[in-house]
């Protein structure tokens, strides 16, 4: 099988052009297992498919690293959109994906010779925030923002948001001593969570700028998460620490991302993509 080892700020994927390799849909999660394990596979944080689609340019699949699937990626969208670019899967610099969580659109800066693209802003379409829609326990047409929980003996206020996959953000004092390791893997697969949850602490350093890490479903630590540094950005609306229309800088342990909700309901996302390199995997 061939395939392309990408990552969005030190967030790794093994992406697979199906328009190309034939893949069986039973062996896709322990495919994402396998490739992604590090000592006995390629090393990744999960599995990417980037293949044709019936409503949108292009469609991406992601596979977490525990072989779970999701229904977005924000660094796996702006790494399908250079790769799709790069590989005239696409022939315009905007274009839209589709993913098991709605379609988004993408929009591509090339070289000036237009064979390669560094940065990529994604319009994630608009956050969820019903309890139906992340999905969550509880009256479905309700909102869970900066409501008390009890973890591990400690309360914490949490804000849920969707963007397509479910996220629970939390505001901190100090990002350096936030619980990652040991409230992320309680809450994850917390019953409130029927479909388990990513785990995000953020700490405000002013209304554009904000510090960030992430507890993924699926994969535990990640260097970043696209969505959950939308839904991070969201969570800091609504709850009055920032505010719509304003751009805010979300420092990831990978790197940096701008992230903004527009006025018409909107969050963009504009960051990095890179290429690690390309290889054959003996299934
Ligand atoms: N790293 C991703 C999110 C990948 C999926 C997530 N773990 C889930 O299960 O929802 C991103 O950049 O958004």
């Amino acid at each position: 099988m061939k395939f392309t080892k990408m990552h969005g700020l030190g967030n790794s994927y093994i992406y697979v052009n199906v328009f190309e390799e034939t893949l069986k849909e039973e062996e896709l999660p322990e495919l994402a297992v396998n490739v992604s394990n590090k000592n006995t596979g390629i090393g990744s944080d999960g599995m990417i498919l980037i293949g044709p689609s019936e409503t949108e340019d292009i469609q991406m699949r992601i596979f977490n690293a525990d072989g779970s699937e999701a229904k977005n990626c924000g660094n796996g969208l702006r790494s399908v959109a250079k790769y799709a670019y790069e590989n005239q899967l696409v022939k315009k610099e905007s274009f839209t994906v589709e993913t098991l969580g709605g379609a988004v659109k993408a929009h591509v800066y090339p070289s000036n010779d237009n064979k390669t693209v560094e940065r990529i802003a994604v319009d994630m379409g608009a956050p969820r925030l019903y309890k139906k829609d992340i999905p969550m326990k509880g009256e479905p047409h309700t909102t869970t923002v900066d409501e008390a929980i009890e973890v591990d003996g400690q309360i914490l206020m949490m804000t849920a948001v969707s963007m397509g996959n479910p996220h629970a953000v939390f505001f901190v004092d100090n990002i350096t001593q936030a619980p990652v390791e040991q409230i992320g893997p309680l809450l994850e697969k917390d019953d409130m969570f029927p479909e388990s949850a990513n785990i995000e602490f953020v700490e405000m350093v002013s209304e554009n700028e904000m510090h960030f890490r992430v507890w993924e479903r699926g994969s535990g630590i990640t260097q970043a998460c696209g969505t959950g540094a939308c839904a991070a950005v969201v969570a800091a609306i609504l709850t009055n620490r920032t505010k719509k229309g304003i751009p805010v800088t979300v420092h990831l342990l990978g790197g940096d991302l701008e992230i903004i909700w527009t006025e018409n309901n909107s969050v963009w996302m504009t960051g990095p993509a890179v290429t690690i390199g390309h290889g054959e995997y003996k299934k």
